[in-house]
């Protein structure tokens, strides 16, 4: 073949500078590419020698090979595929590669949108270009006779080519880095690029470093090592579920994910129809209730990684797993606002929530006692999920499960079966189980269990539940539960009953120095307690939200909550404050003040100077104690 120069067949000045400036930030992508034509190009030949076209003379290993030689700068790209003659550089590389250019060029040259720009342009061959200022292509092709070919292109829109003289078949690319390709001379960046790209591509990747001093053990000798592949070229999740045991997935997990704690449990997923679709999802473990969910789902085409957590294919809160997903029928360069309007991906999303939905769905009814164990791992996502996603809720909502003060875990309808003639339609939660401990102890000693909802995400999650069903609504422990704990009213003159709460405010209000403590006075079932205070549930959650909302910018004195102070008529203490509630006696009022603050105790902590106060009260009144004792 003679030397031949030539314009490369784009209708524009040169578009090197403007895939080296929109394209920059993915720039490693190049790898991808040239890796995933090196591996194409091999399966082109197989296919071509099972039909009898192609003699591949009983080869048996393929492979894609990547040297990079930091003293001449190149990263080289080595194939033993298919091969190009000389008319298929023309077609392929020189003409195919731009005929879309022009109308790239027209329509975005002024935009900025790059996902935009990605989703409509195959990056391919050339996106080579966007770290070298030069590529060469060596390449022998598979038929007979062909001659071998040699290709330069140096960035601007001419190329050369002429006779090559590689004696085997398949391609070598040389990439001469430029100093946008900087990065790339360090042998690290490009062995985790490979990784990240391409570790599940169907043919060994080797990865070489040309001049590299050679290992030697310790009499000087070289230490000769087969080369390691850097891919697992039949990763698990293609293979049948029933070919796979619980350690396959275990090993396969840590590989991808390097998370050394085991997985929960996991979804094999394996369709055929209507789409193609393989993959392996996992539920990872957490390491405490506080820990930050941070899943990460890889997206392939054909084993060729596209990208992490494309929140459009893959529904947003299983975001919060871990696992790959495998879609040969989503383009391999993907434009978000292509997907988001995609119906074919909503079916994708769709399939993947049924099989999460079943999944947990089988575990509950199968395995109760397996899934009670990964309640407390899976129940953020999952309550996330059905916050999130209308289907997943009418999936499982009715396997949710809470876990109760004394440890068990029972659904909804379970808490509410054991607390019928109890409790009607409501479910006591606690946000802070030792906090709200002598609550927890007053219910229980009622018969009544409380559920613990002490997760970030809970707060949002009962708004949720009782939106969706209106024959739920939850309570706090401190909220209201003198309705539960109050002896029956029968007997009571409403008369005198008001007249007592009147004397009894009088009392508190100028102990207390508070002008609006509201209070109710019970007659309560136990007769051990004084007093406690309650809050309206419906105010708390308004405080909560606003807070939550305003970012700290709540100023609470916007919105005091509504304490109310309940006591307890059958108590000697308030007995005693009924009593004397005409007389303006410093006992009454050491009672009042030490009865409130031990009712605020049991319900958060006291602030400083309440607290410096309770100190001080109560050594005074062991004072009044021990000198009653001395002087009788
Ligand atoms: N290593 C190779 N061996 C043989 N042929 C190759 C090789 N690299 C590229 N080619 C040929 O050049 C063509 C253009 O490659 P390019 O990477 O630009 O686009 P593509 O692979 O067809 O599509 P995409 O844009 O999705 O990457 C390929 O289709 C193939 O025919």
């Amino acid at each position: 073949m003679s030397k031949q120069k030539g314009n490369l067949s784009i209708h524009s000045e040169n578009i090197f500078p403007i895939i080296k400036k929109w394209l920059y930030s993915d720039h490693d992508i190049f790898i991808r590419e040239l890796i995933s034509n090196g591996c194409d190009a091999i399966t082109k030949v197989k296919r071509l020698h099972s039909l009898g076209e192609a003699d591949i003379k009983g080869e048996r290993d393929f492979y894609v090979k990547v040297v990079l030689d930091k003293t001449a700068r190149t990263l080289k790209f080595i194939d033993n595929g298919i091969g190009m003659t000389d008319e298929e550089v023309k077609k392929y590389i020189n003409q195919i590669a731009f005929s879309g250019a022009e109308d790239f060029l027209k329509n975005y040259k002024d935009k900025g949108d790059r996902d935009q720009i990605i989703g409509h342009f195959g990056l391919g061959f050339y996106s080579s270009f966007m770290v070298a200022d030069v590529v060469e292509i060596h390449t022998l092709s598979y038929r007979p006779g062909t001659e071998a070919v040699k290709w330069r292109c140096d960035g601007g829109t001419e190329f050369e080519m002429e006779a090559g003289d590689r004696t085997e078949r398949g391609t070598e690319i040389t990439l001469h880095l430029g100093q946008d390709g900087e990065s790339f001379l360090n042998e690290f960046t490009v062995r985790e690029t490979i990784e990240k790209y391409c570790s599940f591509m169907p043919y060994p990747i080797y990865f070489e470093v040309a001049d590299k001093e050679p290992e030697k053990d310790k009499d000087g000798n070289i230490i000769v090592s087969e080369p390691e592949a850097l891919n697992d070229t039949a990763p698990l999740y293609l293979k049948q579920p029933n070919a796979c045991n619980d350690e396959d997935y275990k090993i396969f997990y840590r590989k991808t994910f390097k998370d050394f704690r085991e997985p929960l449990f996991w979804i094999h997923l394996n369709m055929d129809y209507p789409f193609n679709l393989k993959g392996i999802l996992y539920f990872p473990k957490l390491n405490t209730e506080f820990d930050t969910i941070e899943g990460r789902i890889k997206l392939y085409n054909s084993q060729v990684f596209v990208a992490d957590n494309i929140k459009e294919v893959i529904p947003e809160f299983l975001l919060l797993l871990k696992g790959v997903i495998d879609c040969p029928d989503l383009p391999l360069n993907v434009s978000r606002s292509f997907l988001q309007n995609d119906g074919f991906v909503r079916k994708i999303s769709d399939y993947i929530t049924k099989k999460v939905a079943d999944k947990l769905n089988s575990l509950f009814k199968d395995n109760r006692a397996e899934f009670e164990k990964f309640w407390e791992d899976i129940s953020p996502f999952v309550k996330y999920g059905l916050i999130k996603d209308h289907k997943f809720y009418e999936k499982i909502e009715g396997i949710v499960l809470y876990k109760t003060t004394s440890e068990q875990y029972v659904t909804a309808q379970e808490y509410l079966e054991k607390h019928t003639g109890k409790l009607e339609k409501q479910i006591y939660y606690v946000s802070d189980p030792i906090q709200q401990a002598q609550y927890v102890k007053l219910l229980k000693e009622h018969e009544v269990e409380a559920v613990i909802l002490e997760h970030s995400i809970d707060s949002a999650f009962i708004s949720h539940m009782e939106m969706k069903k209106n024959d739920i609504h939850f309570k706090r422990v401190d909220s209201d539960i003198s309705e539960l704990m109050k002896d029956s009213d029968q007997g009571v003159d409403e008369e005198i009953k008001n007249k007592e709460v009147e004397a009894l405010t009088a009392v508190f209000n100028k102990a207390l120095n508070k002008e609006n403590t509201k209070l109710q006075l019970e007659n309560l079932k136990s007769e051990d307690i004084a007093a406690m205070i309650i809050l309206s549930e419906d105010n708390r959650r308004m405080q909560e939200m606003m807070q939550r909302y305003s970012l700290g910018g709540f100023n609470p004195s916007m919105m005091p909550s509504e304490e109310i102070l309940v006591l307890n008529k059958k108590h000697p203490l308030i007995q005693f404050c009924l009593r004397h509630a005409k007389v303006d006696s410093e006992e009454v009022k050491l009672v009042a003040q030490q009865v409130y603050d031990l009712a605020m105790l049991s319900h958060k902590p006291l602030s400083p100077e309440a607290m410096t106060s309770f100190i001080g009260r109560s050594n005074e009144i062991m004072k009044r104690m021990i000198t009653f004792q001395e002087n009788n």
